[in-house]
């Protein structure tokens, strides 16, 4: 199977997250990978292969590097909800996706407060491009593609850094510093980790979130979790269908970084 007929794989954290999908697979089937369950089928005529991972970093990457350890997929997808960070101009169902993803809290905590890996001098991650400390920077025009096929179907989507955290921010402080810090759009708990293990196995990435609530004093009743569900799969619904456009990029098409 070359790259351009393996499935796209769909990660996200927890099950219901993507149980729209699994609804909307043709010919879909249960398969299990790395002892946790997903489902093989198509979605809008790609092959795709839906994986939710579990909530948190450890869970995705195990999922993720289990999957590429055993089949050919032509790119993985990670999405979810998300907090929206304030000053991202995001609303409450709104979708953005990643430019770059960036881990939020690996570093030091110090006197003086949080310092990333670059501080500790070792990277996370060593590419043709050199190391990575706690930023993944995306294929910007795999992200411009996605965009493009996003804003085509209707759905106009924000752009942006988005953050990875070991724990929630569930503070109004911590919220600004971290949206300030990274000049990021929002936060969720997976991201950075899924976009670490596609650069060690060179697979295509992208991140898209729907935002369940504002990073904020935790109030969990002015969450909105149930059409931020609903909207992030049918962004994916719509990047699914779109892939073979979004991963092949035309000839004559500039491409940018
Ligand atoms: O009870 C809480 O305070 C709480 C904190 C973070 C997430 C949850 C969930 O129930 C959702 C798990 C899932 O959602 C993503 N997510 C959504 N909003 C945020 C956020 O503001 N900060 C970090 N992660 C968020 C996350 O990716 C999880 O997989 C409950």
């Amino acid at each position: 199977m070359n790259s351009h007929s393996a499935p796209l794989a769909l990660i996200c954290s927890v099950p219901f997250e993507c149980a729209r999908l699994v609804a909307a697979l043709d010919d879909g089937e249960p398969v299990v990978i790395g002892r946790k369950d997903g489902w093989t089928g198509r979605l809008g005529g790609t092959p795709v292969i839906i994986l939710p991972g579990g909530m948190g970093k450890t869970n995705v990457a195990h999922a993720a590097t289990a999957l590429l350890e055993t089949r050919a997929v032509s790119g993985l997808v990670g999405f979810g909800i998300g907090g929206a960070y304030p000053g991202s101009g995001l609303s409450l169902g709104d979708v953005a996706l990643a430019t770059h993803a960036v881990y939020g809290d690996e570093g030091v905590q110090t006197p003086d407060g949080w310092i990333g890996t670059d501080a500790i001098g070792i990277p996370l991650w060593r590419g043709e491009a050199g190391p990575v400390f706690n930023d993944f920077a995306l294929d910007q025009g795999l992200v411009d593609r996605a965009r493009a096929a996003l804003a085509w179907s209707g759905c106009e989507v924000r752009t942006g850094p988005f953050v990875t955290v070991s724990a929630c921010s569930g503070t109004d402080e911590l919220g600004r510093e971290r949206a300030e810090r990274f000049g990021a759009l929002c936060e969720g708990m997976e991201g950075a980790a899924l976009a670490h293990v596609c650069a060690i196995y060179g697979v295509p990435f992208l991140e898209v979130r729907a935002v369940s609530n504002h990073v904020e004093d935790r109030d969990m009743s002015r969450w909105r979790i149930a059409p931020a569900v609903e909207a992030a799969q049918d962004a994916v619904l719509t990047l699914a269908g779109a892939w073979p456009r979004i991963c092949n990029p035309t000839p004559t098409e500039p491409e940018h970084g």
